[in-house]
């Protein structure tokens, strides 16, 4: 990753994390559900979802601010998917963002509510966002609703827990990659365009960007499940391989995962090149996913 990309990155998840502590202030939330919910968001974690919002606005010269509120909903979103995915029912992991998991600290019922209550107010915050009018704010929470749910993030998770037991080919992999994880990289990038106004060609070209990096950081995580440090990485590495899951190494091997992720790359830089984008962040981040190592 270049200094400036790192710089970049720190700089606006700190900026982000600031915004964490204040997000149930005002609402009459019962603690132990409202410490359970903050847990989970405030261990950390990549933000590369807000960070994936906030350079696309600024591609279009528009302020990140403008976006926050958006970034927050969809990082209450991820983490809740996080919560749950570790759960006994499914990965059973223990160690999250460095952190011991929900499940472990509160224990499974109050993890389920956790992840529930991220997931029902991300929407109310974003409905409420008085920093856009309410068409966008109807669009987004569409937009949003149809990426988490059982179309998108949802319906690729059932489809993967069925796919334990199966080999797979690249091609079914492939399509639940797409919505397990696919959908909620797509998601900050169409929706900054959507607040930025670009246009129906715009948009389309930043879509075929995000689904390329969206798969490019999938095989990434596949790869760093057998090659990356715990430490760094702040979950336990092998977890795929003790869960018998598909990945792109158990499909391809090492090697040839490694060439399809820089294929990922160089097609996303390819579709961001239309827009003359390809030196912006949103390029240096494709190409930081090339080698990352968290
Ligand atoms: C509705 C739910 C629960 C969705 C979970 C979505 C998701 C991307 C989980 C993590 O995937 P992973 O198991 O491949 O990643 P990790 O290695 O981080 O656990
Ligand atoms: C989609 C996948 C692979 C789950 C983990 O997502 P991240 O790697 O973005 O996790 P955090 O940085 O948010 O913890």
């Amino acid at each position: 990753m270049t200094e400036l990309l790192r710089d970049y990155m720190d700089e606006k998840k700190e900026w982000f994390e600031s915004k964490i502590p204040k997000l149930f202030q005002n609402a009459p939330v019962t603690p132990k559900l409202e410490q359970a919910m903050l847990y989970s968001l405030e261990a950390g974690g990549k933000r590369i979802r807000p960070i994936l919002l906030f350079a696309t606005l600024q591609a279009f010269d528009q302020k990140e601010e403008i976006g926050l509120t958006t970034a927050l909903g969809l990082e209450m979103i991820h983490t809740y998917s996080l919560i749950h995915d570790d759960l006994p029912a499914m990965d059973d992991d223990d160690l999250r963002r460095g952190k011991p998991t929900n499940h472990c600290v509160f224990g499974e019922g109050t993890a389920i509510l956790a992840g529930d209550g991220l997931l029902t107010a991300a929407f109310q915050i974003i409905a409420d966002d008085q920093a856009l009018d309410t068409d966008t704010r109807i669009r987004l929470i569409s937009l949003l609703a149809r990426a988490a749910g059982p179309e998108g993030m949802v319906g690729g998770q059932q489809d993967d827990l069925e796919a334990e037991a199966k080999r797979l080919d690249l091609e079914d992999l492939i399509s639940i990659h797409k919505r397990k994880t696919g959908e909620l990289i797509r998601f900050p990038i169409e929706a900054a365009a959507l607040i930025a106004k670009a246009t129906e060609s715009e948009t389309e070209a930043l879509v075929h960007y995000s689904e390329h990096i969206g798969l490019a950081f999938q095989i990434g995580d596949d790869i760093l499940d057998i090659s990356g440090d715990e430490k760094a990485l702040g979950k336990p590495i092998g977890s795929d391989l003790a869960n018998h899951k598909n990945t792109y190494v158990s499909l391809l091997g090492l090697t040839d995962a490694r060439e399809k992720l820089a294929q990922e790359v160089e097609k996303s830089l390819h579709s961001l090149k239309k827009l003359g984008f390809e030196n912006k962040r949103l390029g240096d981040i494709a190409r930081y996913l090339l080698n990352r190592t968290y």
